[in-house]
């Protein structure tokens, strides 16, 4: 059996660990790039990779590896549930700069967890001992999991916590909620505590780490080894800078409206916004504007006008009057209550890859 190697070093040692999220058709190379400059995490990992029988590597996720220009780990998340594709494919992804192989066992989505794949893996803990066990015998180097607490309720959870372990898993990144929770419940952080004293190896604890703050508090209530943060570093690219200098026992930066209309114009200069047809433009920066708009004002008005914008030049005039107005006003830290991306979850438009 291959032996596991040891995960790669945090950015800053003696600080907890900090991974950005995969998120499809978010996290792509140009996005981790724009993040890392605002303050990388210590880890990135790709979109998922789809498997099943005859798939290849999908070539633009593949990008966010061969075209890492963050200078941070990046791990490969495969999606599937047969046995030797997924061996295939983790062996094919294994050729690139990878920093592990990543099993995804949570998506939500129902086409995808009614495959019995994603999440709904969670349901066969017998499926989930055989493929970690071919993958652990046949690939070199670490093999990470990315999974939610169950998928309607929990009977799993422990069956699957002493697989983590029979099969050396390297890394466990768990978002507290069940399948059927999908994005909107509470997070069960206590589960979270719960595994990461069962198991051998760290944990990321995932779901609504939403500011330095909120990071603080859930390690502090889970005991991982680190946190993984979507939709919040959507909303706030500086978070994981922003995690660092609070952990440090530094002031929190602050960010102010216009800095966030930069980002809004980095994001908007990404290689594929300009060759996308109008309507999908607008689509393409309402994806991100949906999250970042929960801190932009308390009544939601910013988000109510974005969303009834048709065009982008529409949306970039709506950005300037609420950021460039009063450019020195502070982002805030936290969304403010009621202000809700819709949706937030993995529902985005379809876009053309380039
Ligand atoms: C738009 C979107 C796309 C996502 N795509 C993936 C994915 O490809 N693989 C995965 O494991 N999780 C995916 N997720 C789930 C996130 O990685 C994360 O577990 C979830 O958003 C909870 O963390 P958060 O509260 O910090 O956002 C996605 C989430 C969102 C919002």
């Amino acid at each position: 059996m291959p032996e596991s190697a040891t995960l790669p070093p945090p950015l800053y040692p003696g600080l907890k660990l900090t991974a950005l999220a995969p998120m499809q058709d978010v996290t792509d190379w140009r996005f981790m790039r724009i993040i890392a400059d605002y303050g990388s995490p210590d880890y990135f990992f790709t979109e998922y990779f789809r498997v099943y029988a005859n798939s290849s590597v999908d070539k633009n996720i593949l990008r966010s590896i061969t075209e890492n220009s963050t200078g941070c780990p990046v791990f490969a998340q495969m999606i599937g549930e047969s046995i030797p594709d997924l061996v295939r494919i983790a062996k094919d992804l294994n050729q690139y700069p990878v920093a592990g192989i990543d099993l995804n066992m949570g998506c939500p989505a129902p086409k995808i967890y009614r495959k019995n794949v994603g999440g709904g893996l969670l349901r066969d803990p017998e499926k989930i001992h055989r493929i970690l066990g071919s993958l652990r015998e046949s690939i070199d180097g670490l093999l990470t999991v990315k999974m939610r607490i169950g998928f309607e309720d929990t009977a799993n959870f422990e069956h699957i916590l002493d697989l983590i372990n029979l099969h050396k898993i390297d890394l466990l990144s768990l978002h507290g909620r069940t399948v059927k929770e999908k994005y909107h419940s509470a997070v069960h952080y206590d589960l979270i505590a719960h595994a990461t004293q069962q198991v051998n190896c760290p944990v990321l604890a995932n779901g609504n780490v939403t500011s330095a703050t909120t990071a603080g508090i859930v390690l502090e209530n889970t005991g991982a080894a680190g946190v993984m943060i979507g939709r919040a570093a959507i909303r706030n690219p500086w978070i994981f800078k922003q995690i660092r200098e609070s952990f440090s026992g530094k002031p929190v930066s602050k960010v102010t409206l216009a800095e966030v209309r930069d980002y809004i114009e980095r994001l908007r200069l990404t290689p594929i916004a300009p060759t996308l047809p109008e309507k999908m433009r607008a689509n393409y920066m309402k994806k991100y504007l949906n999250f970042i708009g929960q801190s932009v004002d308390g009544a939601g008005a910013f988000l109510r006008e974005m969303r009834l914008a048709q065009s982008e030049s529409d949306i970039l005039g709506i950005c300037d009057r609420y950021l460039l107005t009063f450019p020195d006003r502070e982002f805030a830290l936290e969304p403010y209550p009621g202000v809700v991306a819709r949706p937030n979850c993995e529902t985005t438009p379809e876009l053309v890859a380039n």
